[in-house]
């Protein structure tokens, strides 16, 4: 029999040797990885049948966030991570009812949103959960000079050590946070243990983090041999972001840029004077969200244009969404229940896939997921929706 319950703190390694086992890695830095378990809320399916010890047959940890959304508000999020079932009880549903217990306590501690980075694309959907947004990846070729179109802000760089990492560049990110929607705050354990890690346990062999600041931004990247690897960056101006990618381009003894993550408006891509000198190698699937509260949700985030819809919300795990919102786009939005006929038939997921403004819903129209009941309505819904930077994550939790 399969019991769900918390995971107590002297649990923890049992969380780890599962989630080894599950994603295939070896748990050699487990101080590191504790103090990560440590952060979650932490649900094992515990399995007390047979041998008569408890085996922790699979586990999901919760993190609690803050997701920026479109204003600039920061709304309060459940981090879904260090999800895994023991290979021996796959496929009876233990998953599942993980789920439904994560988003039950989340809606209990007043969580409007789910989010998490799916390990496949084909598990989350039926959850609830969409695409909310895409990361690019690129390659830059540096080995001749890399010519920008936007005139560089050239007030003086500096180098500074992980220490300062949280202090100098946390108000920089702030303001990104404000502005582009899709990304997580980060307290200080979060930029010291994650953003600026001493390692890439990924990519073991490049360098500790080097993070170089401007005034208006800063950049943080790690090297091997000839490449520069870019981590992560944010800049309050283009002029700034000229500045920090002339930086990047022109460190000696390197010849390219890696970026693996990056928005899917990034200005490098049309500042560079040479766009072949710019090769795009990835797109993927980045932040899969999951609206819990869809009215809290709705009203939380800012919109474009004043409007009104009716949208008719299918969910198939959270009864409290289902149905018929009224959906009011203005300076103080509103969401409230109603019976009108809807303008719009489709299902929460759909709506986590929209809501930061990085999907259109007239593509999900045209693909067959959304019903448009009122001609020209998905249309005007994505005017509503749309913001001016493109949804973005870079904190892969
Ligand atoms: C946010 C994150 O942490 S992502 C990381 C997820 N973890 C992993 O990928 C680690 C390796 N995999 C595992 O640990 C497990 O196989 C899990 C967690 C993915 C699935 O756990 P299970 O307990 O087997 O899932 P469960 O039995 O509840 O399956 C529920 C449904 O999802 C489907 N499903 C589960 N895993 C997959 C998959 N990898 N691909 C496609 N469908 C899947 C099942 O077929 C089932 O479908 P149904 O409802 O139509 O019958």
């Amino acid at each position: 029999m399969i019991e769900l319950r918390e995971v107590p703190a002297d649990d923890v390694d049992r969380v780890i040797d599962l989630a080894a086992t599950v994603f295939h890695f070896r748990a050699v830095d487990r101080d590191r990885m504790r103090r990560w378990a440590a952060r979650m809320e932490r649900i094992g399916a515990y399995d007390a049948g047979g041998s008569g010890a408890d085996v922790l047959a699979g586990q999901v940890g919760v993190v609690p966030q803050r997701l920026s959304v479109p204003g600039g508000a920061l709304l309060d999020c459940a981090a879904v991570t260090f999800v895994g079932v023991l290979p021996t009880h796959r496929r009876r549903g233990i998953l599942s009812s993980m789920i439904d217990r994560v988003h039950a306590d989340a809606a209990a501690a007043g969580r409007p949103v789910a989010a998490l980075w799916a390990s496949e694309g084909p598990i989350y959907g039926r959850y609830g959960y969409g695409v909310a947004n895409r990361r690019i990846g690129y390659e830059i070729d540096t080995s001749r000079p890399f010519r920008l179109r936007t005139a560089p802000d050239d007030r003086p760089l500096r180098l500074i050590g992980r220490a300062e990492a949280p202090g100098v560049l946390g108000p920089l990110y702030a303001r990104e946070l404000a502005r582009r929607p899709g990304g997580l705050a980060r307290d200080e354990e979060w930029w010291l243990e994650r953003t600026v890690a001493p390692v890439d346990h990924g990519n073991p062999r490049y360098t500790e983090p080097r993070i170089v600041v401007h005034p208006e931004g800063y950049a943080v990247y790690r090297t091997h041999e000839r490449t520069v690897r870019l981590y992560d960056m944010a800049a309050g101006t283009p002029q700034a972001e000229a500045a920090l990618w002339e930086y990047l381009a022109s460190i000696d003894l390197t010849r390219e840029i890696v970026a693996p993550e990056r928005p899917v408006d990034d200005l490098v891509l049309h500042m560079a004077a040479d766009p072949d000198q710019v090769r795009v190698t990835g797109d993927a699937a980045a932040l899969w969200l999951r609206l819990l509260d869809v009215p809290a949700a709705l009203r939380a985030r800012s919109w474009a244009v004043d409007d009104a819809f009716v949208l008719d919300v299918a969910d198939a795990r959270v009864p409290g969404n289902r149905g018929r919102w009224r959906l009011a786009t203005g300076a103080e939005p509103g969401c409230e229940r109603t019976d009108e006929a809807p303008d719009l038939v489709l299902d929460v997921a759909d709506l986590g896939a929209v809501y930061l403004g990085g999907t259109p819903v007239r593509t999900l129209v045209r693909v067959g997921a959304v019903a448009e009941r009122t001609p020209g309505a998905a249309a005007r819904l994505d005017a509503a929706l749309a913001v001016p930077f493109a949804p973005y994550t870079n904190d892969n939790f």
